[in-house]
């Protein structure tokens, strides 16, 4: 039988309303034509992310009833530190308010200004915080990952040579770990495969280097390996997520991704003096180290997820609903990032609007004209994404210029992804129409989340 459909019915709703496309241009002026400064209320199907706003399960709303908010050990937080074992296999848990706190503790832990921290491309607040803390990012990924159109089943992977000659150039000494994430967002959610996770444990062994997983998706990678690597189809989600960890030393986790939680993190490492230094340091930013600036409900309601997103059905269907997208909008001839990730479609806003310059936004322009159409919100990650380079002050020009449709957990029907592609279709038709932005407001860090644009 080829029809499939949601594994789960549906207990709860939250009616969604439509503007008019007067309503639609309004408000998109007054957001500065940046789609992170729309109100919700005014967004129809939001994709700007899949970060937080993942539906919970009955089993996770249950669970908030049980929160132990005892300030002081929790019960919630060893049934979290219980199942981070049983299915990332580290032995230390230090929770955190979300990924960008755990981002923080390691960096300022593991980094002494002038280090360099080679990584399987940049992500915006992994960088920001390996910067804050005197680090160097320095990009080792595949070169396929920076070709939109390669259709490279692991565009995730190290570029093995890249990080070698990295080390020899500055000196292990200088490298405090690698940063690898899994998959990886900016590239189009696109996975890292077994054999090469396995490569890197045993080249940074040899130098004595950590690896230091970001782990907020790493579920979908597993799925990615099931799917494609030889060897793994016959692995359950679970097994092949804890072989992987297994090939690091720690990671960073936002569970507001794969552990379907709406805020939630945890730092997770094997070193002990790590974890001493880290369980020191959380205090001072987060909260005390057994809950870590989180709610014993939302500890508890975090366990719950990891175990519901490694459940067969559950990622098959979670993958595979984006990929329904994605097919959708290459039926119409759309440029999107290949092959499709696994939390999102990325449309190819320089193959998309080949007439607009990359310093005037195209990937900016495309969210804006996209919400103009449909009120479905998208999320810049090109230029504006990319930020300044600290060094020269000029825009860092990356190849890859995308605009990303992120699909939430469990949120939305086949039937809202139709509307979704029939919208990006009618902007595509019209594309000759658009003709970009420039930047009237930049702030200082992460430029992305604030900045905004008019028309040319
Ligand atoms: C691979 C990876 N690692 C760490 C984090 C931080 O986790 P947290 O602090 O948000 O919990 C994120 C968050 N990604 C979100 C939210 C976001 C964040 C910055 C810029 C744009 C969007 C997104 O991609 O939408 C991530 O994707």
């Amino acid at each position: 039988r080829k029809a499939w459909a949601e594994p789960y019915r549906i207990k709860m709703v939250e009616p969604l309303r439509m503007l008019s496309r007067e309503e639609r241009e309004q408000k998109l002026s007054e957001a500065g034509y940046n789609t992170f400064l729309l109100r919700s209320e005014d967004v129809y199907i939001d994709l700007l992310t899949d970060s937080g706003t993942n539906a919970m399960s009955d089993y996770q709303w249950a669970g908030m009833m049980l929160g132990d908010e005892a300030y002081a050990g929790s019960r919630n937080f060893y049934y979290l530190e219980a199942n981070m074992q049983k299915y990332y296999g580290y032995k230390y848990l230090v929770p955190t308010h979300q990924g960008r706190g755990a981002e923080h503790l390691i960096s300022r832990i593991l980094i002494k200004p002038g280090d360099f921290i080679p990584g399987n491309m940049y992500f915006t607040t992994t960088r920001q915080h390996q910067e804050l803390a005197g680090g160097t990012f320095v990009d080792v990924i595949i070169d396929e990952a920076h070709d939109p159109a390669s259709t490279h089943p692991f565009k995730g992977n190290v570029d093995l040579d890249k990080l070698e000659s990295l080390i020899k150039k500055v000196g292990a000494e200088k490298v405090p770990y690698v940063s690898l994430a899994a998959t990886v967002n900016m590239a189009g959610g696109q996975p890292v495969s077994m054999e090469n996770v396995r490569a890197v444990r045993e080249l940074t062994a040899r130098y004595g280097i950590r690896v230091i997983l970001d782990a907020t998706r790493a579920v979908e990678n597993a799925f990615f390996i099931k799917e494609r690597e030889p060897g793994y189809q016959h692995k359950t989600i679970a097994e092949i997520l804890k072989e992987f960890c297994s090939y690091t030393d720690g990671c960073t986790m936002s569970g507001k991704k794969d552990l379907l939680v709406n805020i939630g993190g945890f730092l997770a490492v094997n070193d002990e003096e790590i974890f001493q230094q880290a369980r020191n340091l959380v205090v001072v930013y987060e909260g005390l180290h057994t809950y870590g600036g989180l709610a014993g409900r939302d500890l508890e309601a975090m366990a719950r997820g990891m175990e519901e997103a490694v459940q067969e059905d559950y990622i098959r269907h979670r993958v595979l609903q984006v990929r329904y997208l994605g097919e959708k909008l290459q039926q119409h001839g759309v440029p999107i990032v290949v092959p499709i990730g696994g939390h999102a479609v990325f449309l190819d806003a320089k193959r998309f609007l080949p007439h607009i310059p990359q310093d005037r936004f195209p990937a900016q322009t495309l969210a804006a004209a996209i919400y103009a159409d449909s009120g479905v919100r998208s999320m810049e990650r090109g230029i504006v994404s990319a930020g300044r380079d600290p060094k020269t002050g000029d825009h860092r020009y990356p190849k890859l210029e995308l605009v990303r449709l992120t699909i939430p957990r469990r949120v939305y029907t086949n039937a809202h992804m139709d509307v979704v592609a029939e919208s990006v279709a009618a902007v595509y038709q019209e594309r000759e129409k658009l003709s970009g932005l420039r930047m009237v407001y930049e702030p200082t860090y992460l430029r992305f989340f604030q900045a905004r644009f008019e028309p040319l």
